[in-house]
């Protein structure tokens, strides 16, 4: 099995090696995995002029699976589209079709004191938050800032086609079948067009789905309930920009943005699995991310690319018990609790892994 691995930008580089370390502690009893790193993001584009080079796009659509960093720092985001560290991400998303990008959220009891909410609010939340990855805001035309009268204005354009919707609708009504079997479908129709359009295919196809309990929610109300009955939701399915939102705000419930692994998927059902965080430059160099989301997103791809479930399971394991024995990172610390760093974490993360196959 060969997986690329793109550390990218920040932190990136920093908790993937923590995920590389977590794969190969799975490797010591059981599949192999080859690991090919090839630069992505701001690294890239100083390295060699492009934040995507082609030998990098060409690895990842060879390999079986992608584990992926991230890309991007405040610098480059202002710089042309062409020169910017993040662009390389939605570039490899659209030129490889993963438009399924499952966010799953839920609580772990050993961390309710790390988030914001209350004990109460995060009892028994388990959701997946599905966002549309390569149609939106994100990719539609026309897009830019020109001048107009004399002004400059700037322009983006919400924009699904028919059978964007409809996949990624399956997709939602898959997983809500194995799942609880709710879907909500996350929308703005009361304004947008675009989203009059999601809400009726999203409906049609939903036709197809008896067992699955449908409802839908404007998205400003959908942030609310996010945060006011997290527990009610299964599966969340939305579009790009709502998605990009609402999969920020729901990190909380699992204590830290660190916490919230991702799978972003295509038809042929090949994936890039990354945490749903950045490369946030404010902590980056001083071995104190978290790794966990990166860690928990190798646990996604053995399960849903490389057909490893045990694998994937005792990574999972080894997280939960690694939190239970009281080690955390700055972002998830509390009183009593024992601090470490991202390396260190990850150690005692493999570690774990090693000891839950004796
Ligand atoms: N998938 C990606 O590659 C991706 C995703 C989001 C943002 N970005 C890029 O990353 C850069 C920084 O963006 P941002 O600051 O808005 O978002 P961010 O997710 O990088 O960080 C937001 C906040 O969460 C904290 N945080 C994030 N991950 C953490 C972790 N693993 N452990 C502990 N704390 C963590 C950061 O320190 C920061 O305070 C920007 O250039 C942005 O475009 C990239
Ligand atoms: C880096 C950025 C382009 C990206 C997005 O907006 O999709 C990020 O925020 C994410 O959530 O993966
Ligand atoms: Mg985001």
């Amino acid at each position: 099995m060969h997986i690329a691995v793109l550390g990218g930008d920040g932190i990136g580089p920093e908790v993937t090696a923590q995920a590389v370390k977590a794969l190969r502690a799975v490797a010591a009893n059981g599949p192999q995995f080859e690991m090919t790193e090839a630069k992505i993001g701001d690294a890239a584009f100083d390295a060699e002029g492009d934040p995507l080079p082609e030998r990098t796009a060409q690895l990842a659509e060879r390999a079986d699976a992608i584990l992926f960093g991230a890309a991007g720092t405040f610098d480059s985001d202002l710089r042309p589209p062409e020169q910017r560290g993040g662009h390389a991400l939605l570039r490899l998303r659209k030129r490889m079709d993963l438009f399924a990008n499952f966010r799953p959220v839920f609580a772990i009891p050993e961390l309710a004191g790390a988030s914001t909410l209350r004990r109460d609010v995060l009892k028994n939340v388990d959701l997946v938050v599905l966002r549309e990855l390569t149609g939106d805001i994100y990719f539609g035309q026309p897009r830019g800032i020109h001048v107009e009268g004399g002004e400059r204005v700037g322009i983006n354009t919400m924009r699904y086609t028919e059978s964007e919707i409809r996949r990624v609708a399956h997709a939602g009504f898959q997983a809500a079948r194995a799942r609880k079997k709710k879907l909500c479908s996350v929308d703005k129709a009361n304004v947008l067009e675009t989203m009059v359009l999601w809400r009726e295919v999203v409906t049609e196809v939903g036709r197809e789905y008896p067992d699955v309990e449908l409802s839908h929610l404007y998205v400003d109300a959908a942030a609310m309930l996010l945060i006011r009955k997290p527990a009610d939701f299964d599966v969340i399915v939305t579009g790009n920009i709502f998605g990009d939102i609402l999969s920020d705000a729901a990190a909380m419930l699992t204590g830290s943005l660190g916490m919230l692994p991702s799978a972003s998927i295509n038809a042929e059902g090949k994936g890039l699995y990354e945490p749903v965080h950045g490369s946030a430059p404010d902590i980056a160099g001083r071995d104190i991310a978290n790794p966990l989301a990166s860690i928990l997103s190798a646990a996604m791809m053995l399960r849903q690319s490389l057909g490893q479930p045990e694998g994937a399971a005792r990574i999972e394991r080894a997280v939960r018990r690694v939190l239970a024995e009281g080690y955390r990172t700055a972002d998830i610390m509390e009183d009593g609790a024992h601090l470490l760093g991202t390396e260190a974490m990850g150690d005692a993360v493999a570690k774990e892994i090693l000891r839950l196959a004796d």
